[in-house]
């Protein structure tokens, strides 16, 4: 159980979504509070979440409690300075979202023995079913992992990283792993349309076969590779749409992460990154 005071640095998409799955799993709302440098933004927030929205920045936080800073890696610096001492003096735990940014650049930012934790979570843990990697830094106690943990478990899986440098892989992979995910959707949808069906019949399809295939490998014990030959007759049907995929498809995908993670490094080169 999520007993702890959590305040969100940034009303955006990523906070959105972790505020919608902490809702739906229970946190009650006078536990969480939103800030974000739009008022109408933060309260739109605050209203359909039924939490509550923090205007001002540095002033007295719960003690105890964890701040989720989910605003954009190059917005970091400008934060911190803003809120620094109000972490020291409530003893909070600062758990970062920010794609790029190193525990050792937040430590550098913030008093020495702020407990951070960095995180990457993805999209929907707004309903629950987030994939969320974690690197605590050595100023952080074991109870202190364990409410990370907590939080992020409440709304996906949890993946503990012991070292740091893999996080840009992550970000790559499951971070960004939503879009490629949508947009491979997407182009399943219109090359279905340009077979004759009508589109909601194929994005119904298509919906439905990446969510059934992904829960039935989740299930399994079966590699993928094993699942797919089971779907995959001599001669068949899929033997030749896989032959086009086969193609392009993994080269593809090492282009699209290494170039996901070659800018989640430029990110963390805070002085260096553009929006
Ligand atoms: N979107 C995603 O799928 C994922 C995003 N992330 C990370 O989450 C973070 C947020 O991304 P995302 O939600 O997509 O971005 P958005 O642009 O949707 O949201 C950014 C938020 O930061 C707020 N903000 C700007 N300046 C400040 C400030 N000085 N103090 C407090 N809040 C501020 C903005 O406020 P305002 O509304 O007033 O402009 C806005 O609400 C990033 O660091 C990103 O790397 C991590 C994993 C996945
Ligand atoms: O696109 C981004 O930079 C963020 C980080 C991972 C997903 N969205």
């Amino acid at each position: 159980m999520i007993t702890q005071h959590i305040i969100f640095i940034g009303a955006g998409h990523m906070a959105r979504a972790l505020i919608a799955g902490l809702r739906r799993q229970g946190v009650m709302g006078d536990q969480i509070q939103v800030h974000a440098p739009s008022a109408p933004r933060r309260d739109a927030l605050a209203a359909e979440f039924g939490i509550r929205s923090l205007p001002a920045t540095a002033q007295k936080l719960p003690a105890h409690g964890v701040v989720i800073y989910a605003a954009k890696p190059k917005q970091m610096p400008s934060v911190l300075t803003e809120w620094r001492h109000s972490f020291t003096d409530a003893g909070v735990l600062f758990l970062s979202v920010a794609a790029g940014i190193s525990s050792t650049r937040i430590a550098a930012e913030l008093d020495a023995g702020t407990a951070i934790v960095r995180s990457m979570p993805n999209t929907p843990t707004q309903i629950g079913v987030g994939a969320t990697a974690l690197y605590a830094r050595d100023t952080t106690s074991a109870e202190q992992r364990q409410i990370a943990e907590s939080i992020m478990a409440a709304v996906g899986k949890v993946y503990w990283l012991s070292d740091e440098s893999l996080m840009d892989a992550v970000t790559a992979l499951s971070g960004s792993g939503p879009a490629y995910v949508l947009l491979f959707l997407e182009a399943l949808e219109d090359a279905a349309v340009l077979q004759g069906l009508d589109r909601p019949t194929a994005r119904a399809l298509a919906v439905q076969t990446v969510l059934g295939t992904a829960q039935m490998a989740a299930a399994s014990v079966s590699s993928p590779t094993e699942l797919r030959h089971q779907v995959t007759s001599p001669g068949g049907t899929t033997a030749a749409g896989l032959a086009a995929w086969e193609e392009h498809l993994r080269p593809l995908a090492q282009r699209a992460l290494a170039a996901a993670a070659e800018r989640s490094r430029a990110l963390g080169d805070i002085k260096g990154n553009t929006p």
